[in-house]
C-alpha cells in the first residue's frame, strides 16, 4: 500500500490517524461466508465488505490477531452478533493483499479455537471479548483407535482425489495429534461448510474424531457410488458400440448372401406383381423374371442394382397388352375431320380413303401417311383428328436433328445412362401399343456417323418387320405392327429416298387469304377467346379486322402467327375487361395499330416496283413461298458485276448468265452496246441476312438487268420465276404451288411461269387460279414481252428468240 493511501486508511479508521484501542481479552472479528478456518491451517480469505475490510486493516496495522467467525447466513451483508457463529478460530494475518480488481485478500493462519463471550460496542467493525479454547491432551486408547481409523479412511478418500500433493499425504500419515489430524482432514476433504463448522465447534476430541470420521464415511460412500456409476456407463457405452458394429457387419453379410433387408424384399415383391400383371409375351416375361432373380441376389448398393431396377421399370411400364381392334366408322371420321378443319378438301378425302382401306383390310400393310407442308398448315392437328376418329391415343416424336441411330433405337444397356430410343419412349408415354404416332420433321433427319437413323426408321415403319422391332435397350422384340405412324415434313426433297417410297405423301401447300379468314373466323378466334378467359360476346372481330391482321401483321403459309396475333388482341381485351374499363370489345381494324404495333408487312410491291432495274421474283423456302425483289443498279466503271445479298453459288451464276443474256440481246432490247463497257453493274437481293440460292431467280434477274439497261420499268403487278439457259430458254423450277400462293398473298396479279411448269397448276387451289393471271414462258423474250409495260423488243430480237447464242458481245 502506498504511504499516502495508508494514511488515508488510517484517518478513516481512527479520526486523528491513530489505531483504535482493543482490550487485551478482546479480538477484532472478521466475519466470513462459506469457509471455516481450522487451527493449524493457512487459508487465503477474500473479504470485500466494508466492515470486514476495516477489521482486517485494523488487525494488519496493529499486528494483532483476529477472530475468524463464520456467518450463519451467508446472505446477510452487515452481520450483527446474532448472525455470527459463536465458535471460531483465532488467526494471525500473514499477509494483506489488495488485488488489481480492488478486492482484498487476507492470508490467515489458524491458531486456536475461541468462543465469543460478548460483543463490544463503539467500533466500526465487530469486536468481541473471547475465551480461547485449548486443545485437550489425548492419550486414551479409544482415541488412539479412532485416530488410526480416521487416518485410514482419510487416505482412502484422498486416493479418490486427483492431484493430491505428496506433502498432504505425508502429513496425514504422520500427524500424531488426533485433534490436529481431525482438523486437517476436515479442512482438506470435501465436507460441507456447515459440517465443518460443527467439527470446529466440537471441542471434545473423541466426538470430533467421530464427527470427521462420519463425514469421511459418507464422502467415501458417495465417491464409491460415483465410481460405480462411472464404470457402469462406460460398460454400457462399450456395449452399445459393440452392438452397433455387429449390426453393421451383419448387414453386409446379409447383403453378400443376397438376403436383402425388408424394404428391398418389398420392392422385389412389387416388381414381381407388376410383371405378372403386365400381360407380357412369354419371351419378355421370362427375361423380366430372370432379371428379377438377379436383382434379388444383389445388394441394393451395387451399381448394377439400379441399372436392372430401371430396366425392369421400363419392361413393366411399357404397354404390352393387345390393343383394342379399330372401330372405324367412315361417317364419323369424316365428321371429325370436317369439324376440326376448314378447307383441305383433297387432304380430307385422301385421309378418308386411307381409313376406309384400313377398315376393309385391318391387317393389310397400308402405306404410311406423310404430311408435307410449311409450318402451321395443320399437319399436327390433322394427325390428332385421325387419332380422335379412330378412338386412339396420339403421341408425337420429333426426328428433327436426330443424327444417331441410337436416338431411334436406344442405347445398349451396357452404356451408363442408357435409355430406350424415342419410339419406345413415346409408346410408354402414350400407354398403348396401338396409338397414332406422329413422327415430326422426317426431312430434318440427319445422316449420322453412328449408324444411319433413317435405316432404323425404315425398320420402324416397315410392316414386314416392325412386329419384332428390337430396341437396343430392351434387347427384346416389341410389336409395332398395331401402331399407326404418320410422318410430317416441310420439304419432301430432303426425305431420304427409301423412306419416301414407303410413304403416301399428302401435301398441304398453305392457305389463301380467304381460307385464312375462314379458318380464323371458325376456329382460331373461338379458341383464343376461350384460352384467354373471355366469354362469347365479350369480343368480336370484324372480317375487315381479321383481313387486316392477315395482310399487315402476318406473312406465312400457315395460320400459326395469325392465331398468335388474334391471341394478342384477345389478351388486350381481357386486360381491359378485367380492369373494368370495358365490357365488350368490337375489333374493326382501327385499333390494331394500338395493340399489335405498326403495320409489319407493307405492300412492298408498291414501294419498290415501278423503277427501272427492279423485278419481282418468286422464291421457295421451307416455310412456304415468298416474293423476292431483284434490284440492279449501274455506276460508272469498266463492266464489273457486283453481287450482294448473301447469294449462293448457283444464284451468282444465274446472275452472270442473266447479264450475258442481256448483253447478247442488247440490240433487240434497244440498248447501246457501249453502255455495258462504261458501267459496273450491281445486283442486290434484299433481306440480305437470309441466305438465298437456287437457279429459279434467273428470269427475274434477266428482267431486272434488261429493265436497268433499257431504262424501262417492270410492271408492278407481275412476279416471275424460272431458270434461264445461256441460249435464253426458260427452264422449269420447283415449288410452283407455294410460289403462286405467296404471290397472291403479296397482292400480285400476274405470274410468269416456265411453260414446262404448266401442269403444276393443277395443284394450285382454285381460289388462286381464279384470282391470278398466269403467263407461260418458253424463252426470256416471252418474259420481256410480258414483264415490261410497253413492248420493247425490236424485230431482230424476235428473230433471235429461237435461242441462238448471239455473238455481238461488246
Ligand atoms: N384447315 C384448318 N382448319 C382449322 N384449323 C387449322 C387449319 N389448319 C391449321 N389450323 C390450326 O393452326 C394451328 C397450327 O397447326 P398445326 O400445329 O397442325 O401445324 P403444323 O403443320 O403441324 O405445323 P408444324 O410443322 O410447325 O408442326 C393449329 O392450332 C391448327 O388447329
Amino acid at each position: 500500500m502506498s504511504s499516502e493511501k495508508a494514511q488515508l486508511e488510517r484517518d478513516r479508521l481512527a479520526p486523528g490517524g491513530g489505531v483504535l484501542v482493543i482490550p487485551v481479552d478482546a479480538l477484532v472479528i472478521v466475519p466470513i461466508r462459506n469457509a471455516v478456518l481450522f487451527p493449524g491451517m493457512i487459508l487465503p480469505l477474500t473479504i470485500n465488505r466494508e466492515q470486514a475490510i476495516l477489521a482486517a486493516q485494523q488487525a494488519a496495522k496493529s499486528e494483532s490477531q483476529v477472530g475468524i467467525l463464520l456467518q450463519r447466513n451467508a446472505e446477510v451483508e452487515v452481520p450483527g452478533p446474532d448472525d455470527l457463529c459463536t465458535v471460531g478460530t483465532v488467526a494471525s494475518v500473514l499477509r494483506y493483499v489488495t488485488l488489481p480488481d480492488n478486492s482484498h485478500v487476507i492470508v490467515c493462519q489458524g491458531e486456536q479455537r475461541f468462543r465469543v463471550s460478548e460483543y463490544l460496542p463503539g467500533y466500526p467493525f465487530p469486536v468481541a471479548r473471547v475465551v480461547r479454547i485449548d486443545e485437550s491432551e489425548a492419550n486414551e486408547r479409544e482415541i488412539e483407535a479412532r485416530l488410526i481409523r480416521l487416518r485410514e479412511r482419510a487416505l482412502e478418500v484422498l486416493h479418490f482425489m486427483p492431484q493430491v500433493s505428496q506433502e498432504l499425504l505425508h502429513a496425514v500419515q504422520n500427524i500424531s495429534q488426533p485433534g490436529a489430524l481431525a482438523d486437517l482432514v476436515a479442512s482438506v476433504t470435501e465436507i460441507k461448510t456447515a459440517d465443518r463448522q460443527k467439527i470446529l465447534e466440537t471441542v471434545d476430541l473423541g466426538q470430533r474424531l467421530d464427527a470427521v470420521l462420519d463425514c469421511l464415511l459418507r464422502r467415501l460412500e458417495v465417491l464409491r457410488l460415483s465410481r460405480e456409476i462411472d464404470e457402469r456407463t462406460r460398460a454400457s457405452m462399450d456395449h452399445h458400440q459393440r452392438e452397433y458394429l455387429l449390426r453393421e457387419q451383419l448387414k453386409s453379410i446379409q447383403k453378400e448372401l443376397g438376403e436383402g433387408d425388408a424394404g428391398n424384399a418389398m420392392e422385389i415383391e412389387a416388381l414381381r406383381k407388376a410383371i405378372d400383371e403386365a400381360q407380357m409375351p412369354e419371351e419378355v416375361a421370362d427375361q423380366a423374371n430372370k432379371e428379377l432373380k438377379r436383382l434379388q441376389h444383389m445388394s441394393d448398393g451395387a451399381a448394377e442394382y439400379s441399372m436392372i431396377r430401371a430396366y425392369l421399370d421400363w419392361l413393366v411400364e411399357l404397354p404390352w397388352r393387345e390393343p383394342e381392334p379399330d372401330r372405324i366408322e367412315i361417317a364419323e371420321a369424316r365428321r371429325v375431320l370436317e369439324a376440326d378443319h376448314f378447307g383441305l378438301e383433297q387432304v380430307k378425302k385422301r385421309i378418308v380413303e386411307f381409313l376406309a382401306v384400313r377398315k376393309l383390310n385391318p391387317s393389310g400393310h397400308g402405306p404410311i401417311l406423310c404430311f408435307v407442308g410449311p409450318p402451321g398448315v395443320g399437319k399436327t392437328s390433322l394427325g390428332q383428328s385421325i387419332a380422335r376418329a379412330l378412338g386412339r391415343k396420339f403421341v408425337r416424336a420429333s426426328l428433327g436433328g436426330v443424327h444417331d441411330e441410337a436416338e431411334i433405337r436406344g442405347h445398349r444397356r451396357t452404356y451408363i445412362g442408357a435409355l430406350p430410343g424415342n419410339i419406345i419412349q413415346a409408346i410408354r408415354k402414350a400407354g398403348s401399343r396401338g396409338c397414332v404416332m406422329m413422327l415430326d420433321e422426317i426431312d430434318k433427319l440427319g445422316s449420322g456417323i453412328q449408324g444411319d437413323p433413317s435405316a432404323a426408321l425404315l425398320e420402324v415403319l416397315d410392316p414386314e418387320q416392325n412386329n419384332t422391332f428390337r430396341d437396343n435397350y430392351l434387347a427384346l422384340p416389341y410389336d409395332l405392327s398395331r401402331m399407326l405412324f404418320i410422318t410430317t415434313a416441310n420439304v419432301l426433297d430432303n426425305v431420304p429416298g427409301p423412306l419416301r417410297d414407303r410413304m403416301e405423301v399428302i401435301e398441304l401447300p398453305g392457305y389463301t387469304q380467304e381460307e385464312k379468314l375462314e379458318i380464323a373466323r371458325r376456329y382460331l378466334v373461338g379458341r383464343q377467346i376461350e384460352q384467354n378467359g373471355l366469354k362469347d360476346g365479350q369480343i368480336d372481330f370484324s372480317d375487315a379486322a381479321l383481313l387486316a391482321i392477315i395482310r399487315d401483321y402476318t406473312r406465312e403459309a400457315g395460320v400459326r402467327s395469325l392465331e398468335r396475333q388474334i391471341g394478342a388482341v384477345c389478351r388486350r381485351a381481357a386486360v381491359s375487361i378485367a380492369e373494368g374499363t370495358m365490357h365488350t370489345m368490337q375489333v374493326d381494324g382501327s385499333e390494331l395499330a394500338g395493340i399489335l404495333g405498326p403495320v409489319r408487312y407493307d405492300n412492298e410491291i408498291a414501294l419498290r416496283a415501278g423503277l427501272p432495274g427492279v423485278a419481282t421474283g418468286l422464291a421457295w423456302t421451307p416455310a412456304g413461298g415468298d416474293i423476292l425483289f431483284i434490284e440492279a443498279s449501274r455506276t460508272a466503271g469498266d463492266g464489273k458485276l457486283i453481287l450482294t445479298g448473301q447469294l449462293g453459288e448457283v444464284m451468282k451464276e444465274s446472275a452472270q448468265a442473266a447479264l450475258t443474256l442481256v448483253k447478247t440481246r442488247a440490240a433487240g432490247l434497244g440498248i447501246q452496246a457501249a453502255r455495258f463497257a462504261r458501267s459496273d453493274v450491281h445486283v442486290h437481293v434484299p433481306a440480305g441476312a437470309i441466305p438465298k440460292d437456287g437457279p429459279s431467280a434467273g428470269v427475274a434477274m434477266f428482267i431486272a438487268l434488261a429493265s436497268l439497261f433499257s431504262d424501262l420499268p417492270v410492271r408492278g403487278d407481275t412476279a416471275m420465276t424460272g431458270e434461264i439457259s445461256l441460249r435464253g430458254l426458260v427452264l422449269p423450277v420447283g415449288g410452283i404451288k407455294d410460289k403462286v400462293l405467296a404471290a397472291m398473298r403479296a397482292g400480285i396479279e400476274r405470274v410468269l411461269l416456265p411453260a414446262r411448269n404448266r401442269r403444276d397448276l393443277d395443284e394450285v387451289p382454285a381460289a388462286a387460279k381464279e384470282k391470278l393471271q398466269f403467263v407461260f414462258l418458253d424463252s426470256v423474250d416471252d418474259a420481256v414481252r410480258n414483264a415490261m409495260p410497253e413492248p420493247v423488243l425490236k424485230p431482230d430480237m424476235e428473230a433471235s428468240a429461237a435461242g441462238r447464242l448471239h455473238s455481238d458481245f461488246p
